[in-house]
């Protein structure tokens, strides 16, 4: 495909995002029906389609429009790109710009300029205060992707030296000891030797950064009840050199876990109903995804203030429900991909008011600034 018909198909792809179909089911659904796109063409007009979302406003305004064909026009306008080398009416490329295309779009302003939604902004700024801005800056540009080296299987030299002779540069990151950042490559990791057998594992540094900061002790019981994919309870598992339980209320999301366990060499135990009492009870709760939204930036134009309501209460009632999970002197570890007040500090802050008896022993929260996703972890203790 030329560079002008991928943007053409980007642009297809964004009316049916428009119209409400989920990102990766509309890239899913046009690739199937475009059989000729090859696996460059796919990824090109994915990043297309990522970006824009990222910058689901400001491209708006910029292109005077909601539609593909506007995102697309306001995209090229906001990079600096010519539109007259994308819009040419030639092959599979965009049919030509009219005079009343040409003359529409806006530059963008306030939270339109930021891409945030109008209801959040304010939240942003009460929130994350100086860092408000440029928080909303980094949620609007793509993501380095980072790997979690597999201290069960290796060390960060030789997993860098392996992936090195498989084409994959990396560098060290600051913010985790397990944590390699990818500067060349990205795209063939997965299909790397050193991936297929466990040394390294795709994981956002921050991500690691909280596991890192959780008590961990040799022999501990600990369970990891939201446990999703698992990416935590690998980072875990290899942390403890020891055995893990996961849980999660929907035990599909778990099913890759087994074998994504099987290949690091961890010890991983799937359990339907957690009884405690643990040493260590991580709580990696479903939340807004604000500190991911580069990764998944649907998320910032889904949320809505009665979806957040809705997940403080979710996070307040699993906290409550762990709390008995808990053995005394034991530690419950709650995080967050959130970078909102109301599913961090505040509700540390409602857990301690409701049971006595606790206390909060650590409290960090990373920010996009160290480089990685916004994340949050607390640590309660039962004394
Ligand atoms: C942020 S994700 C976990 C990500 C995972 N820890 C990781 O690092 O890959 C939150 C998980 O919580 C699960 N969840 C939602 N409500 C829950 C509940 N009431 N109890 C337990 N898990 C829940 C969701 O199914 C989801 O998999």
């Amino acid at each position: 495909m030329t560079p002008a018909a991928r943007w053409a198909a980007a642009a297809a792809v964004l009316d049916q995002i428009e119209a409400g179909e989920p990102a990766e089911k509309a890239l899913t659904t046009w690739a199937r029906k475009s059989r000729f796109a090859g696996s460059k063409d796919r990824a090109a007009i994915r990043d297309h389609v990522y970006d824009i979302l990222r910058c689901w406003r400001s491209t708006a305004a910029l292109g005077g429009g909601t539609s593909g064909r506007a995102r697309v026009l306001g995209r090229l306008r906001q990079t600096g790109q010519d539109p007259a080398t994308v819009f040419i009416g030639e092959g599979y490329a965009l049919d030509p710009l009219s005079d009343e295309e040409l003359a529409a779009g806006h530059a963008p302003d306030g939270a339109e300029a930021l891409d945030l939604p109008d209801w959040i902004q304010g939240i942003f700024v009460n929130d994350l205060a100086d860092k408000a801005e440029a928080t909303a800056e980094a949620l609007r540009h793509r993501a380095q992707v980072f790997l979690r080296v597999n201290l069960l299987t290796t060390d960060r030299n030789s997993a860098q030296t392996a992936l090195q002779a498989e084409g994959v540069e990396t560098a060290p990151h600051p913010l985790s000891d397990t944590a390699l950042e990818v500067t060349e490559g990205a795209r063939r990791v997965s299909q790397t030797e050193a991936f297929r057998t466990g040394l390294v594992e795709l994981q956002d540094v921050a991500s690691q950064a909280v596991v890192d900061a959780l008590p961990l002790k040799d022999g501990m019981r600990c369970l990891d009840y939201c446990a999703g994919g698992g990416g935590k309870t690998l980072a875990l598992a290899a942390r403890l050199r020891g055995p893990v339980e996961a849980h999660d209320a929907d035990p599909r999301r778990m099913s890759d876990l087994p074998d994504r366990a099987l290949r690091a060499g961890a010890s991983v135990r799937l359990v339907d109903r957690p009884k405690g009492p643990y040493d260590l009870v991580l709580c990696d709760v479903p939340c807004s995804g604000s500190g991911s939204w580069r990764r998944a930036p649907e998320g910032k134009w889904r949320l809505t203030p009665d979806r957040l309501a809705a997940l403080t209460q979710t996070q307040a009632g699993i906290l409550d429900r762990v709390a008995g999970l808990v053995g005394l002197g034991g530690a419950l570890a709650y995080a967050t991909c959130s970078v909102l007040n109301c599913e961090n500090e505040a509700q540390i802050d409602g857990f301690l008011s409701r049971h006595p008896g606790w206390v909060c022993t650590k409290q960090t929260r990373f920010g996009l600034d160290q480089g990685g996703d916004g994340f949050f972890v607390a640590v309660l203790t039962r004394t």
